[in-house]
Parts: C-alpha cells; structure tokens; sequence
C-alpha cells in the first residue's frame, strides 16, 4: 500500500526534536545534558499523563539556541513527513517556551519559518506556522507575546493553545483569541484531550476557534458529539500520543473509528511524533490493523484533514485529486 496523501494537522515543532538530534544539538552548543547516552534518554520516553510528557519535551527543548538549531529540526520533520506522505502540513511552535529560557521570537520564528519555505520546492509540500500558546502561563503574556508576532510581521497563518490542559480552561483566555481574531488570524486549541468535555464548549463558544484539537473527551457528553458533527468542527486526533499520555486506556479502545462512522471531521496526525512512536503512516498504520479500516475509510480520515486545512480552495482541490489517485490506485474508486 502506498502513502496515503494526507494534511498533517496538529503537529508541534518541538515534538519532532528526535533523540540523535538532541545529542548533536547539545554538542554543537557545550551543553551538558542530564543523561548520558541516547539509551539513557529514551528510557525517559515512559509517560502516564500529558504533565509527565510535558516535563521532558520543555527540558529537551533547551538545546534549541540558535535559528540553525530550529532550522534543522524544521528540516529533519519536513523530510520524514514527505515520506510519511504528508503533502501539506499546519506546525505548531511554542514561542513562549523559547523566550522562557532567552531565546528571542525571532530565532525562533525565523529558524522555523526559513525551513517552511523551502517546502514547496524540496518536497511539493505546502505548509503553515500557527504560534500556539502556553494555557498553564498567564493571558496578558500571551497578549504581548502575540502582539509582537504581529509588530515583527511574524509569518503566522493563526494561533493555537497547548500545555497543561487541566485546570487551565479555554475561558482564560478569551482577550487572546479576541486580539487574534481581530488580526484575522485563524483560531485553533486544544482541548478534551486530558480535560473535561465542557472545555471542548468553551473553546467553541467563548474562544470561536476553527478546529479543536484532540476533542477526545467529547465521547463523555453524546449531545456534544452530536453538534460537532451537526456543526462538522474538526477534531484534529492523535491516537499514538493519546495512548502514550494514558488518554485512552488502549489503541482498541480508542474513539476514533466510532467518531469516523458518526460523521464527525476527525483526521489523523501525529502531535509529537519523536516522543510518540510514530509520525503521521504510524498512526494510520496501526489505525488499519487495529481497526482493519479499509481503503475508503482511509481516504476519508485524509479527506477530513484537507477540508478541515487552512489550504487555499485551490491547494485543497490539488490534495483532493491526489487522495482520489490513491484510492483509485488501491482499487476501490
Ligand atoms: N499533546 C499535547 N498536549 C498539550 N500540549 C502539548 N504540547 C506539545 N504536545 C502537547
Ligand atoms: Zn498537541
């Protein structure tokens, strides 16, 4: 079987800093880290919850210093991805994290953003940067973190809202989506992943966001399910990372397929493929096996994500073909 052609989501930049990486970077930069091999590192790779992954995924990030540092990460998911048959991609990055530990807005943005370019040519891979910012920090940070991406004509397409989800709901931060709307920016959150469904509502109610990301959780309340599909809000799921952070008790036990057969806009995508097992062709892969999905029910998860992209109406038609070419090559037009 080959790829499936597909539109990757929900994806963090820093999530795909793999193990070798994190040694060369920390070497370049005479930085010490905390674990002595590559073997020491991953057996670090063990969480119970979203907060004990978070940990980790802030500490590797110190070996981020230099624009080259976030250009080559960029490059390294940009190459895996294409092979993964990822032919547009949304990346999320966590400024906040960065200026958290002195590294300027602009090494950041522009290490990422510089390799985002260079997509289209390398890999005919379209693309999107969306600033996502940290819900377990303060509102007016976030204010005047976004309100200097805006003064540096930052290279964004929109905002998104991650980090530690409980007891951080969407509510506490309504003057961020407000500013962001008002710059026409596009509005996605987490939410529902480890928190409760009403998160879920308040990201779609106070926040107006666009797509919800994970929005697992919504299983707990039929009557949300059933409005996100009447109102067809995409829910970008991860099924690795949600049985990696223990929010699903088993891949078998996952509610994708079900959400899938109800009508909802579910896609697939990959979150933080390094600490995760897998990118976006593992989480189809076992998705199959698991669930024995067939070709159509395939192309349909890979539809879901082209529609619910923030691709021109004329990228999305380009991606649409290319998904019906893979279907009919599969033997089921
Ligand atoms: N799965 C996730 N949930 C919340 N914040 C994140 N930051 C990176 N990955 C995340
Ligand atoms: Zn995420």
């Amino acid at each position: 079987m080959s790829k499936l052609p597909c539109a990757e989501l929900h994806l963090h930049i820093e999530g795909t800093l793999e193990p070798e990486l994190i040694f060369d970077l920390a070497a370049r930069n005479g930085i010490e880290l905390p674990y002595a091999d590559l073997d020491e590192l991953r057996a670090r790779y063990e969480f119970t919850d979203l907060q004990s992954f978070l940990d980790l995924y802030y500490a590797n990030m110190d070996v981020l210093r230099t624009e080259a540092d976030f250009a080559d990460m960029t490059r390294a998911y940009l190459a895996r991805a294409a092979a993964a048959g990822v032919r547009h991609v949304e990346v999320m990055v966590d400024p906040q994290a960065h200026l958290a530990r002195g590294v300027a807005l602009e090494t950041c943005i522009q290490g990422v953003a510089a390799v985002l370019e260079t997509s289209e040519a390398e890999f005919g891979m379209s693309t999107a940067l969306i600033a996502a910012f940290l819900r377990d920090r303060p509102q007016e940070e976030a204010s005047r973190v976004l309100a200097d991406l805006l003064a540096m004509n930052a290279p964004i397409i929109g905002i998104g809202l991650d980090s530690a989800e409980l007891g951080n709901p969407p509510e506490n931060f309504v003057p961020l989506y407000e500013q962001a709307r008002a710059a026409g920016l596009k509005l996605v959150a987490h939410a529902g992943e480890e928190g409760p469904s009403h998160y879920i509502e308040q990201a779609l109610d106070l926040l107006l966001v666009d797509r919800i990301d994970h929005g697992i959780r919504c299983m707990d309340d039929p009557e949300l399910v059933a409005r996100l599909e009447r109102e067809q809000v995409p829910l970008t799921i991860c099924p690795l990372s949600n049985v990696r952070l223990q929010a699903v008790d088993s891949l078998e036990s996952h509610p994708l397929p079900l959400l899938l057969e109800q009508g909802l806009n579910v896609s697939v995508n990959s979150d933080d493929p390094a600490y995760f097992g897998g990118y976006v062709d593992d989480n189809f892969a076992v998705l199959r096996r698991t669930f024995d999905l067939n070709p159509a029910q395939l192309a349909r998860l890979a539809e879901n994500s082209v529609t619910a992209s923030f691709a021109s109406a004329q990228r999305k038609a380009e991606l649409f073909a290319e998904i019906e070419a893979w279907l009919l090559a599969e033997g089921i037009a």
